[in-house]
């Protein structure tokens, strides 16, 4: 195949009609958050390594860098979570907290070439920065299902799980270096290799047992007290309590039916502190939103301050839509056909009905090789013919 044809891998383009399509969702989208109070916010797609790239908490292999003219290094950003902790420490530090930001952007993460995955893709979010209650966590897991079902996604599910839980199991039963293989697997949701590497640890058969436990923690609210036998340890039983307090605020916000305790959950980035969750479309193998609590990225800024907020993929919303169907010819405008004698007639007619606010093409039958072809992807054809033309 020719050069000129290639893409870098894991770039993609997008054809009019997804493009119509991706628009009218991010609007519905963008309506619903301000509905609550949410305004929106952008950020340069450059940043510092040294200050976001890093807060980002994305894996190094994964950011793609380069240089600046003063050879500072630079990444494009990976994630809108830490240049908002750097503007809400910046220029917006003299705004009172709780702050409720949303934003909508192309982020970049650069992929291993087999995977096939996109490497830059849209993600609408919002932060909501400054509410260290639960009603916070409550709040954005609320606004992730309003927004799915404004971008009218109507079947999801949302998994809730706690990192500072599973933290403490870990810790109570295995050495650091463990913990991180097992949260590669849950991660991974490679339960199989979870159990197998568990099974050949050098454990006592009890803490085996606790870490197998762990997986069957998922359900409704009937797990929390079967997560507490598991363990005493005072920030584990104080995570639950937490999901407790969520879970009744969540039946307050009306959100509680397609919710899931889900002690599992490990999400890809490590800034996360507390309620971390995560949203599937029914249809779909791969989570299209997640997000969580992060307490401790504010203060890498210099404005401690605890937060919470999700992340959509717009690329993964739209699939579980099934509006993947590929490019199709839109018949959705107005052609005017004229000749160059009659341009003034053809004009007049389409200010009119441009005004009107329908879509209309103008095109000079002398411009096109075919008309009759050219003609035919469009529900309405109005013809300015000159004397000589055939209609
Ligand atoms: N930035 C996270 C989503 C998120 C927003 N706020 C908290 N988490 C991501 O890219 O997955």
């Amino acid at each position: 195949m020719p050069l000129m044809f290639e893409k870098p891998l894991g770039m993609v383009d997008t054809l009019p009609a997804l493009y119509d399509r991706a628009s009218e969702i991010r609007h519905n989208i963008e309506q619903e958050t301000g509905r609550w109070g949410y305004r929106a916010i952008q950020t340069p797609s450059l940043e510092y390594y040294e200050t976001v790239g890093e807060a980002s908490a994305i894996h190094d292999q994964q950011l793609f860098k380069l240089l600046d003219r003063e050879g500072q290094t630079l990444v494009l950003r990976p994630d809108m979570t830490a240049p908002i902790a750097r503007v809400v420490s910046s220029s917006m530090k003299n705004e009172p907290l709780p702050l409720r930001l949303s934003y909508c952007n192309a982020l970049y993460r650069s992929q291993q070439k087999e995977g096939g995955v996109r490497a830059e893709f849209e993600q609408f979010g919002v932060e909501l920065v400054g509410d260290a209650s639960m009603n916070a966590d409550g709040e954005v897991i609320a606004l992730l299902t309003s927004t799915l079902r404004a971008a009218g996604l109507s079947a999801f599910r949302l998994a809730v799980g706690h990192v500072k839980y599973m933290n403490a199991l870990f810790k109570e039963n295995v050495s650091q270096e463990t913990a991180n293989v097992l949260r590669r697997y849950l991660y991974e949701k490679n339960y199989v290799s979870y159990r197998q590497y568990v099974d050949q640890l050098q454990l006592s058969a009890e803490a085996k047992n606790r870490l197998k436990h762990l997986q069957r923690l998922r359900g409704g609210p009937e797990v929390l007290p079967e997560a507490k036998k598991i363990t005493d340890n005072r920030e584990a039983h104080e995570a639950l309590a937490e999901i407790e307090d969520l879970w009744e605020i969540l039946e307050d916000l009306g959100v509680s039916e397609s919710l899931q305790v889900d002690l599992n959950l490990v999400l890809h980035i490590d800034y996360y502190t507390g309620v971390v969750f995560e949203g599937y479309g029914d249809s779909l193998g791969f989570p299209l939103a997640s997000g969580g609590r992060y307490d401790e990225l504010l203060g890498k800024f210099g404005r401690p301050a605890s937060a919470t907020g999700f992340g959509i993929r717009l690329d993964w919303l739209l699939e579980a839509l099934n509006h993947f169907e590929g490019e199709t010819l839109v018949r959705h405008s107005t052609l005017i056909l004229f000749s160059k004698e009659r341009q003034r007639e053809a004009v007049q007619e389409a200010n009119k009905r441009r005004q009107n606010g329908e879509a209309i093409i103008m095109q000079n039958r002398a411009g096109v090789p075919d008309v009759a072809a050219f003609a035919e992807k469009y529900k309405e054809v109005i013809s300015f013919a000159g004397e000589t033309d055939d209609e």
